[in-house]
């Protein structure tokens, strides 16, 4: 069910010289017509998480001066305008035309054609924009373009639709929730939710419900009784259960294990209730229930004490965050498990930015060429190598990433609108759900297991909390790789068998953490990592400097860094720049 609320837009401002008597006369047509343009991008280019097209808003009129300026802030306010974008051919007067709203993203294209200074104005204002504390992206074509010329350069292209790519991930986050069910999952400390950094950096509010509250709804019946039997036979159909691998002394009977699916397809229904409400509750007579708690992300504890004696979250939490369920091919939900919430805002950093359903893994083993080799006599080679990461974790991992959905031939994970049901198929069919390990998951349920493929790239990131720093995010871009199936069982049987496996290997720069492999595993700054299909990391920078929360680790070449234009004065080193920048200006709310 798509969010009920009215998405923000992206407001696009078109800057003009006021001279009336020729000057701005001429320039009227040309530049309303880079708005246009810039809007034809961004709706045919950008969707929302629901698949339809990102919405614009463009002034009623070109902006010479304080006045259109104003009438253009109190429409963008009238149409819920979340990212602001101002686009200019000439010269104009900075300080009385910029956009002055704090609290949004906002870039400035200065086009680059020499016959009007369009350079100029982009230049001064966004001076103004750092004199007055408030950061500006500028984006410059390389290359002169003529006056006439409607076309996006593919380098200016590039820069408008990051900004516009991370500034409605900022925009969609204002307001929106993270619901914790449950508290802190076995001293975890991602699980001790942070509302001063939600509230402070993501403009989110934070909502908590008891674990008892799933089980209360369970055991009166407040969900959806149709819906559970369509989605129960969908279960039994498309979710195979594989061999018990607990101690036979201690499994649990056929009737104890039907009744495990049963219970955790209602949690499964009940969770994603918690999150956006359901208005059939309302039907049934639950008003309170009917509503949600509006939450864009949330987090099931789980361990211990819930599955100290019912059966854990894997099911929901691994159903929730893929692309699809009984109701068929849809958006996923962003569940994180053991209620990491920083992890959880790491699986949305990636989600608002890609629209793809994301992995939550533990990074929890490092393994070197010599160590395989001693225990599979295999010698790593190629992408292996080096060594590599076993990413595993039982709980929300999406079923998407199997790495089962294709784009000529290689291995993607894709925006559900473009899954078809033969992929939905197969990554199911990639999927065995087994009786859960009884030594961690007393009361039993089910965890799902899969081998993702190799040869998909993908970016793992984290946020984290550090006293007296604040928030900093730390990105790895990589690739899944493949292993030779006796050297995947032999490692993989040494862990969590039944459990989902990605093998994931980093790109090394050769410095500092991306020196080698080990390195990335050795300074990575939790037990978790949310990881994207795709090479995301330059997206995620954008994303960070809008939101004032330093990256303090990453493998994205320097050329691809796009931040404020204000982050320049901070210093010629990036990261110290970046640390500067974000300490100066602070969390955006
Ligand atoms: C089942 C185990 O307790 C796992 O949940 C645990 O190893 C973790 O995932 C820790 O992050
Ligand atoms: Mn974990």
């Amino acid at each position: 069910m798509a969010d009920q609320y009215q998405y923000p837009k992206i407001g696009i401002r078109p800057i003009i010289d006021g001279r009336l008597g020729g000057v701005r006369e001429s320039l009227e047509e040309t530049t309303m017509n880079m708005a246009k343009t810039v809007a034809e991008l961004f709706t045919s280019e950008l969707k929302y998480p629901d698949g339809t097209p990102m919405q614009c808003v463009i002034a009623d009129s070109c902006i010479g001066g304080v006045k259109e300026a104003t009438d253009c802030a109190r429409k963008f306010q009238r149409e819920n305008v979340g990212v602001s974008l101002s686009v200019t051919p000439c010269w104009c007067y900075g300080t009385e035309t910029m956009d002055m709203d704090p609290a949004i993203p906002k870039a400035i294209w200065g086009f680059n054609g020499t016959e009007r200074p369009g350079a100029v104005y982009l230049a001064a204002t966004l001076a103004g924009h750092n004199q007055k504390g408030l950061p500006s992206f500028g984006i410059y074509g390389r290359d002169v373009q003529d006056i006439t010329d409607r076309t996006v350069p593919a380098d200016v292209r590039e820069k408008l639709l990051s900004f516009a790519r991370a500034g409605m991930a900022v925009a969609l986050m204002k307001g929106r929730s993270y619901l914790a069910i449950g508290s802190v999952s076995m001293g975890i400390a991602g699980s001790e939710v942070s509302s001063d950094f939600f509230q402070s950096y993501l403009g989110m509010r934070n909502e908590y419900v008891d674990s008892t509250e799933v089980l209360r709804r369970i055991e009166q019946g407040i969900y959806d009784k149709d819906e559970y039997e369509k989605a129960l036979k969908w279960t039994k159909e498309n979710c195979a259960e594989g061999k018990d691998y607990n101690e036979e002394k201690i499994q649990r009977s056929r009737d104890q294990k039907d009744q495990g699916w049963e219970f955790v397809v209602k949690m499964t229904l009940i969770i994603r209730d918690l999150m956006e409400g359901n208005p059939k509750l309302a039907e049934m007579g639950y008003g309170e229930e009917a509503q949600g708690h509006d939450a864009l992300v949330s987090g099931f504890q789980g361990q211990r004490q819930w599955t100290d004696f019912l059966p854990n979250g894997d099911f929901s939490e691994a159903i929730l965050n893929s692309s699809f369920d009984w109701n068929g091919i849809r958006a996923p939900y962003m569940v994180a498990t053991e209620n990491d919430s920083l992890n959880g805002v790491s699986m949305l950093f990636n989600y608002l930015l890609t629209n793809t359903a994301q992995i939550f893994a533990d990074v929890r083993t490092y393994w070197s060429p010599d160590a395989v080799e001693r225990v599979t006599d295999w010698k790593p080679e190629g992408q292996a190598a080096n060594g590599f990461i076993h990413l595993i974790n039982s709980g929300s991992a999406t079923l998407d990433g199997s790495g089962r959905q294709k784009i000529d031939g290689k291995p993607v994970m894709k925006p559900f609108w473009e899954i078809s049901e033969a992929e939905k198929q197969d990554c199911l069919d990639a999927t065995t759900w087994y009786p859960a390990n009884l030594g961690y998951f007393r009361g039993g349920g089910y965890s799902s297991n899969y081998l993702t493929t190799g040869g998909m790239p993908v970016t793992m990131c984290r946020i984290n909390l550090s006293k007296g720093l604040g928030p900093t995010l730390q990105i790895a871009e990589g690739w899944t790789i493949d292993l030779p199936d006796h050297v995947h069982s032999a490692l993989d049987e040494r862990t969590d068998r039944t459990w989902p496996t990605t093998w994931f290997v980093p790109n090394l720069t050769g410095s500092g953490p991306f020196t080698d492999v080990y390195s990335v595993m050795n300074s990575w700054g939790a037990n978790h990592g949310a990881i994207s299909y795709g090479h995301i990391g330059a997206d995620l920078m954008t994303l960070a400097s809008m939101l004032r929360i330093p990256v303090c680790m990453h493998n994205v070449s320097d050329q691809k860094i796009f931040r404020p234009s204000a982050w320049n004065a901070f210093g010629m080193d990036k990261e110290g720049a970046d640390y500067r920048a974000c300490s100066t200006y602070g969390p955006l709310y």
